[in-house]
């Protein structure tokens, strides 16, 4: 039954939409990683946080440094992205989109154009500026390449406030906003600005209501926008801003019927895959293989490929049959 059931949700066609580039490595690029830089003695669990773990989001952040030091070059980024994109495939995913963060390495000389784009917050306004034209000339030369802007980091460093002007510049030059939002508590203000942009879709949102020290106007803001929420469920539990799984704010959204999209975040890290949080969310909350065919179905429409959208909803309805007749 349970061997079924992996089997459903692994060839239930997928849409992800909140991936990091270097928080989805996977053990085995990491192991060819640290074969090409042995000097610097790092192992797997430096890099990952492995099941019945839980760490601070401190902790958390350290682990992307560590691979950050692994992936340093163009070969580097050119290996990952290959692994990560061939993964996701692998695992059902039918349309991707991928978010990383311009890098700078002077001692590689790999230079920031290469990278589709987001912004660390805790590099400040001038950087998300910059980042910003990077990720315009990028939407113009790509063609429909780059379709957004993402802001993550650690969300306990900087403030929003600051980077209003950069991420008012992205929606107007007409890149998609994909906005971390409310991750950790206390965020209400930082979050009622952020909203006003408003963004394209929302990462995490975790405290954004009114049970968590969140409020109702926050709450009316995302539904007055329909705003879908990327929610990454594994992510949260092991980063501890959650504490169990059926404590997970995604109860709250899709009761509501409010756009709820699951997601991995970083499927390196937290050894995870886009089935695997499927199959999580359906035995965590009760919901039928019917009810998870349908949020993944609606996740294409908060995909920020418009012209993608048709087919790929022609591309569910043939695959349709294959899954409902295992
Ligand atoms: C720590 C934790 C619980 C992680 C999950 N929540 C996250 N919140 C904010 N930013 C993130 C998160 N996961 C990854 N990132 C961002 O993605 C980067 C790694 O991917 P990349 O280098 O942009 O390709 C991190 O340095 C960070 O800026
Ligand atoms: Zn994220």
């Amino acid at each position: 039954m349970e061997k079924e059931a992996d089997l459903f949700y692994r060839q239930l066609p997928k849409v992800e939409l909140h991936a990091h580039l270097n928080g989805s490595v996977s053990l085995s690029t990491i192991e060819k990683l640290v074969a090409r830089k042995p000097h610097l003695n790092i192992e797997h669990g430096m890099t990952a946080i492995r099941s019945g773990q839980r760490r601070t989001l401190d902790e958390c952040f350290q682990v992307f440094k560590v691979i950050h030091q692994l992936v340093d070059t163009e070969e580097d980024i050119l290996m990952v992205a290959k692994d990560v994109i061939r993964e996701f495939a692998a695992d059902g995913v039918k349309y991707l989109e991928l978010r990383s963060t311009p890098r700078k390495e002077k001692t590689t000389g790999m230079t920031k154009r290469r990278f589709l784009v987001a912004v660390d917050r805790r590099n400040g306004a001038e950087v998300a500026m910059e980042t910003v034209k990077l990720a315009e000339d990028f939407m113009l030369s790509t063609d429909g390449l780059v379709v957004g802007l993402d802001l993550s980091g650690d969300p306990t460093v900087g403030h929003g406030r600051d980077l209003l002007p950069a991420l008012q510049k992205a929606k107007n030059c007409g890149l998609k906003l994909s906005l971390h939002l409310s991750e950790v508590p206390s965020q209400a203000d930082e979050s009622e600005l952020l909203l006003n942009i408003p963004p394209d879709r929302i990462g995490h949102g975790t405290f954004l209501h009114p049970e968590v020290g969140g409020s109702q106007s926050l709450v009316d803001k995302v539904r007055k926008h329909n705003t879908p929420l990327e929610l990454c469920l594994t992510s949260n539990v092991k980063g501890q801003t959650v504490s169990s799984y059926s404590q997970h704010h995604f109860l709250y959204w899709y009761q509501m019927g409010h756009p709820s999209v699951i997601c991995t975040d970083d499927k390196g890290v937290f050894c995870t895959d886009l089935s695997k949080e499927y199959q999580l969310a359906a035995s965590t909350f009760n919901l039928s293989q019917e009810d998870m065919w349908t949020l993944s179905q609606k996740a294409i429409d908060c995909t920020f490929a418009p012209d993608l959208k048709q087919q790929l909803h022609q591309k569910w309805l043939e695959l349709r049959p294959t899954l409902f007749q295992l």
